[in-house]
């Protein structure tokens, strides 16, 4: 019968690992971040802190979780996200869409580095895209 046979795609959290493979995606990401160049101007304040910090920074490990939630509700995951909206986030940062191409490579080459395959990758990629308006020139 039709319903017997019909499997069921598994959502793209499920496909991505779960929350584990999502949590390892974001801690490369977040270094990569770190890193940019392109990301020194808006992300300052919080390197300072991690500076000071390490890893026990608020900032950082306020991000990190949000950034989990996010990805993980985004991708039908259990998560529910409780930061603040993407306009609030970002507002007063005048992000360029040069910095959010640099962002979003960044999340690229972390997907890259967990072997993502290019369905899910693409999938998890368009959900960012999909944001730019909300994040650029707030
Ligand atoms: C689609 C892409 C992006 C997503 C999904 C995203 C997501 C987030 C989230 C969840 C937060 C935390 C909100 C909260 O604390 O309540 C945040 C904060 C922030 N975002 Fe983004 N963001 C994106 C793009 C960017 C870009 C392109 C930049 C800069 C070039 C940027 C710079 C920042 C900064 C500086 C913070 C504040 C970090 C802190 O000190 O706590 N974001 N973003």
């Amino acid at each position: 019968k039709e319903e017997e046979m019909a499997a069921a795609t598994p959502t793209l959290y499920a496909r991505l690992g779960g929350v584990d493979a999502i949590s390892a995606v974001v801690d490369e990401f977040i270094g990569r971040v770190a890193a940019n160049p392109d990301m020194a101007r808006t992300f300052k304040p919080l390197l300072d802190e991690v500076g000071a910090q390490g890893a026990s920074s608020p900032k950082l490990i306020s991000l990190r979780n949000n950034l989990i939630d996010q990805i993980g509700e985004a991708s039908g995951g259990p998560q529910k996200y409780k930061g603040k909206d993407m306009v609030t986030a970002h507002k007063g940062m005048n992000i360029t869409t040069v910095e959010f191409n640099s962002l979003a490579g960044n999340l690229s080459g972390a997907l890259d580095k967990f072997s993502v395959p290019t369905a899910e990758k693409t999938e998890l990629l368009t959900v960012i895209a999909s944001l730019q308006p909300m994040i650029v020139g707030k």
